[in-house]
C-alpha cells in the first residue's frame, strides 16, 4: 500500500483541495475503525465521504496509498497516513479568546480534544467572566495571552470576539508566537507572511444554500447561470498576508476570500 517514498517526499505537492478533503476521509474512517471494519474500498469511503471515487483514489495516492485490487484501503493504516499527513499525530494546544455565546460553544464542543486539539485556555477581556468556570476550565483575562500563549506552547488561537477586536487579538495572538487563526468574527484579518488563518462564517453558507433554494424556485436567474463554489463550512484559503513590516493602514474590513 505504501511506497517507497518518504514522508517529506510525498507531503510535497499535495494540492490544497486534496488537504481540504483528507479530514472527510478521516472523519468516514474513524467511523468505519469504531465499527471495527477492516477494510473499506475506494466507491465505499468515497460515498462516505462524499466525493467521487476516482477523486478519492487520486487523492490518496498523494500520500502513498493505492489500497490493494480487490481488497480495498486498510482503514486502521489509512486512519494512521491520513492523521499524519494532516499533523495530528501529535498535540495542538489552542487558546479560545472570547467565551460569550460562540466561544462557550466551542469550548464545550468535545470534538476538539478528541482530535488532538487540546484546549490550553479560555481568554475573554471581561472582567465578570474571568474565573468562570467553562468545560471544566476557568476562564483568564485576556491580559495573560503572551503568557499562556508561551507557556503552552499554543500555535493554534481561535477566535470568538466581536469582529471589532478580531484584529488586536490576532496582532496580540501573532506577536505571542501563534502562527495559525481560526477566525469566527465577521471580518477581514491581516497577519503576517507564514501565519494561516481560516475564517467560518455559517452566513456565507447560508447565502449559498439561498442561491440554489432561488434557483430551484426558477427565480430570476438566467438558466446557464453558474453557481458560487460551494465549500465546507470552513471556508477555503484564506488569506491576506501583510509583510510585518507593513503598516497596519493596510488593513480593509470586508469579506475574507472563500
Ligand atoms: N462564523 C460564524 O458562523 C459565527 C456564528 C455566530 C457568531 N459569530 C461571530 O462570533 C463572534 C462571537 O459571537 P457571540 O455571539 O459569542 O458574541 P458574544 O458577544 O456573546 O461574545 C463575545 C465575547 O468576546 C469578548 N471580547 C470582546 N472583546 C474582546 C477582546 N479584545 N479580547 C477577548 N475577548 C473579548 C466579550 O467579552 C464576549 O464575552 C462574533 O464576532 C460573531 O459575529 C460567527
Amino acid at each position: 500500500m505504501a511506497t517507497g517514498r518518504s514522508h517529506t517526499e510525498r507531503t510535497r505537492g499535495i494540492p490544497e483541495a486534496t488537504v481540504a478533503r483528507l479530514p472527510l476521509y478521516l472523519r468516514a474512517l474513524t467511523g468505519l475503525s469504531e465499527r471495527s471494519v477492516p477494510t473499506v474500498s475506494s466507491e465505499e469511503l468515497a460515498a462516505a465521504a462524499g466525493v467521487n471515487s476516482a477523486k478519492l483514489r487520486k487523492d490518496l495516492s498523494y500520500l502513498g496509498s493505492y489500497g490493494t485490487r480487490g481488497v480495498g484501503y486498510d482503514v486502521e493504516y489509512l486512519v494512521y497516513q491520513i492523521s499524519r499527513e494532516l499533523g495530528l499525530t501529535q498535540d495542538w494546544p489552542v487558546v479560545i479568546v472570547g467565551l460569550g455565546n460562540l466561544g462557550a460553544a466551542l469550548a464545550n464542543y468535545g470534538g476538539f480534544a478528541s482530535r488532538g486539539f487540546r484546549v490550553a485556555a479560555l481568554m475573554d477581556a471581561d472582567p465578570k467572566l474571568t474565573g468562570k468556570m467553562i468545560a471544566g476550565q476557568a476562564v483568564r483575562h485576556v491580559d495573560e495571552l503572551e503568557s499562556v500563549v508561551r507557556e503552552n506552547g499554543v500555535s493554534i488561537g481561535v477566535i470568538a470576539t466581536p469582529a471589532g477586536a478580531a484584529q488586536e487579538v490576532t496582532d496580540r495572538l501573532v506577536d505571542a508566537g501563534v502562527t495559525s487563526i481560526l477566525n469566527f468574527a465577521p471580518t477581514v484579518l491581516t497577519v503576517p507572511e507564514g501565519v494561516d488563518v481560516r475564517k467560518v462564517d455559517l452566513s456565507i453558507e447560508l447565502q449559498i444554500l439561498a442561491f440554489h433554494e432561488q434557483r430551484k424556485a426558477g427565480d430570476g436567474l438566467p438558466p446557464d447561470a453558474e453557481p458560487p463554489a460551494s465549500g465546507p463550512g470552513i471556508s477555503g484559503a484564506m488569506v491576506r498576508r501583510r509583510p510585518s513590516s507593513a503598516p497596519k493602514s493596510d488593513r480593509e474590513p470586508g469579506v475574507q476570500p472563500a
